[in-house]
């Protein structure tokens, strides 16, 4: 039976198929601000991003969401709570909800944004592959960027938008013409929250660590429209991806970090 967002597939039945998934160390989670604790040594520690600009990067539609595959080279992420280990861009998407009341994975203080971008990145220091990574507890390390919708539509997501009238379908997928530089995706704002998680997609492995930025981009309405007319299935039958979001899990005693770039 294929997972996905509804009530018979959706992420309350997910634990029955994939264990992982009712873990103890699962994302997303709720960010409770006032139990976040400021913690001088990532500041220490800075986060640091070598993005290169790529064009003709390969977007395609998971049947869960469209995910843009990032080349092999180039783009790298280390510093703050990463340790010493280089951890390389592998991919990027993004979850939304039937509505801009709610679509994010993690929510601030019970508040949801719009929706949620997601830049997937994994050790290439401690691990061969991704697929290696992402059975070890810090395989990946994933930046989070909350949407918040407004009147100016963000240029960067625009290029991904204007390629989604040929990934209608599942399996579907097509190069993006434009220049694509991951870097304009993040914040003015570089303050972010950082904890321990998981995937928030079955398998939901347990190998993430989370790096949520403070502030969110603006996208517009029409721009997260045209992602709910993403077919989740491979033709003729059109079921669209309305929602993709998992909603919090349970924080148990993890700590949860905060560090004011
Ligand atoms: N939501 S995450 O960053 O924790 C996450 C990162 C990587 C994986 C493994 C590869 N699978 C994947 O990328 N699946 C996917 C793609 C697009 C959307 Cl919209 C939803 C799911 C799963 C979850
Ligand atoms: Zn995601």
């Amino acid at each position: 039976a294929e997972w996905g967002y509804s009530p018979t597939n959706g992420p309350d039945v997910w634990a029955r198929l994939f264990p992982q998934a009712g873990g103890a160390r699962q994302s997303p989670v709720d960010i409770c601000t006032s139990i976040a604790s400021s913690d001088s040594n990532l500041e220490m520690k800075k986060l640091t991003f070598a993005y290169e600009s790529q064009s003709d990067l390969r977007i395609l539609n998971t049947g869960h969401g469209w995910k843009v595959e990032a080349p092999q080279s180039g783009s790298r992420l280390e510093g703050g709570p990463l340790g010493e280990d280089i951890y390389q861009l592998e991919q990027f998407h993004c979850h939304w909800g039937e509505t801009s009341a709610e679509g994010s994975e993690h929510t601030v203080d019970g508040r949801a944004y719009a929706g949620e971008l997601h830049l997937v990145h994994w050790n290439t220091t401690k691990y061969q592959s991704f697929a290696e990574a992402a059975q070890h507890p810090d395989g990946l390390a994933v930046l989070g960027v909350f949407f918040d919708v407004g009147n100016e539509s963000n240029d960067e997501i625009e290029k991904i938008v204007s390629t989604l009238s040929e990934i209608k379908f599942k399996g579907q997928f097509t190069d993006i013409p434009d220049v694509i530089d991951p870097t304009t995706f993040l914040p003015s704002g570089l303050g972010y929250w950082t904890y321990l998680g998981s995937l928030t997609t079955p398998p939901c492995n347990e190998c993430v660590i989370w790096i949520v930025y403070k502030e969110p981009i603006t996208v517009t309405e029409e721009q997260l429209v045209q992602f709910r007319c993403l077919s989740a299935c491979s033709g003729e039958a059109e079921e669209f991806i309305v929602k993709n979001y998992r909603p919090p899990q349970p924080l148990g005693n993890r700590a949860l970090r905060e560090c004011n770039a």
